[in-house]
C-alpha cells in the first residue's frame, strides 16, 4: 500500500492543530508518530482513520483520493486501535473476536483467534470463559490489539498500543508487530520511546501544528547511536510554565 497526504489541516474552532502535513509511506515501513501531550498525535491518527474529516488537504491510497468517506473496500484494508474502550465487554475474548472477524467478513477465523489470543495472553486458558467486562485494562488492550491484526491490515494505526501492558505483555506486543512490519505500513504513537526505538523505520514528530521532522531514524539520529529521548528534547522546545510556589507540598512535615 501505498499512502499520501496531501497537506492535511485539521482545526477545532479558532485553534488549528495540524497544518499542511504532507507526506508519502509506504509497505513495510513503521512510523512512530512523536510529540508532546496534545501535539495532534490522536487527531492525526483519527483523519488517517476517517474518523475525523480535515478541513483541508487529502489522503490518497494507492492512487486513488478518498472523499469525505473512505469506501469500504479500503477500509477493510486497515486496522486501527485509535480510541479507548470500543470493546464489547458482555462478550468473551474469543466471542468478541469472532464478531470482529464477521464484519471482516474472514472465513474460518478460529484458528487466528486462537492462534493470536494464546501469544497475548499468556494465561488464557483460565479466562477463556470469562467476559471481556472482567477483563484487567492491559488484558482488554491486548484483545483490543489482536481485533486490530486478525484480518492482516494492509494499514495498521497504533496510537499508544503500549498504554496499561506490563513488561512482559509489551514484550510480546513488540514481537509480534516487528514480525508483522514487512506486511504493512504501520503508524504508532507511544510515549515509551524505547519501544518506538525499537520498532520503528521512520519518524514524524508534530509540534505546535507543524511537522517538526519527517524521516527515517537514521536522518533524525545523523547517522550517531544517540538516545531518541534526548534528541527529542533538543528538538523540541520545553513548555514554558510560569513557576509555581509549591513548598506548601515538597516542604517538610
Ligand atoms: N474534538 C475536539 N474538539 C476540540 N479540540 C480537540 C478535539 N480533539 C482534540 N482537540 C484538541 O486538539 C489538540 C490535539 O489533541 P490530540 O488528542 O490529537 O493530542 P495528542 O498528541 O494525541 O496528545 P496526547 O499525547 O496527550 O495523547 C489538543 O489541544 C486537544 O485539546
Amino acid at each position: 500500500m501505498e499512502l499520501t497526504l496531501q497537506n492535511l489541516t485539521k482545526t477545532f474552532g479558532p485553534k488549528t492543530v495540524l497544518r499542511d502535513l504532507s507526506l508519502t509511506a509506504g509497505s513495510g515501513m513503521c512510523v512512530g508518530v512523536l510529540g508532546r501531550n496534545g501535539a495532534g498525535k490522536s487527531t492525526f491518527f483519527n483523519l488517517l482513520t476517517n474518523v475525523l474529516l480535515p478541513n483541508q488537504g487529502q489522503i490518497v491510497i494507492d492512487g486513488e483520493a478518498m472523499g469525505e468517506t473512505f469506501p469500504v473496500a479500503v477500509k477493510r484494508r486497515m486496522g486501527a486501535l485509535v480510541n479507548q474502550g470500543y470493546l464489547v465487554e458482555e462478550l468473551t475474548a474469543e466471542e468478541y473476536l469472532q464478531f470482529v472477524a464477521r464484519i471482516y467478513e474472514l472465513p474460518d477465523a478460529q484458528a487466528r483467534i486462537a492462534s493470536l489470543l494464546a501469544h497475548l495472553l499468556e494465561d488464557y486458558d483460565t479466562v477463556r470463559g470469562k467476559r471481556l467486562s472482567t477483563f484487567s485494562t492491559g488484558m482488554k488492550q491486548r484483545v483490543a490489539i489482536a481485533s486490530c491484526l486478525l484480518h492482516r491490515p494492509e494499514l495498521l494505526i497504533l496510537d499508544e498500543p503500549f498504554n496499561g501492558l506490563d513488561v512482559f505483555a509489551a514484550d510480546r506486543v513488540l514481537s509480534l508487530l516487528r514480525s508483522y512490519q514487512p506486511q504493512a505500513l504501520t503508524f504508532i504513537s507511544s510515549h515509551n520511546l524505547g519501544h518506538i526505538e525499537q520498532l520503528a523505520t521512520h519518524l514524524l514528530i508534530i509540534d505546535e501544528s507543524e511537522v517538526k521532522f519527517w524521516g527515517t531514524m537514521d536522518e533524525f539520529a545523523h547517522g550517531e547511536r544517540a538516545d531518541l529521548g534526548d534528541a527529542l528534547l533538543q528538538l523540541l522546545h520545553p513548555a514554558t510554565n510560569q513557576a509555581q510556589d509549591l513548598t506548601w507540598l515538597t516542604s517538610q512535615r
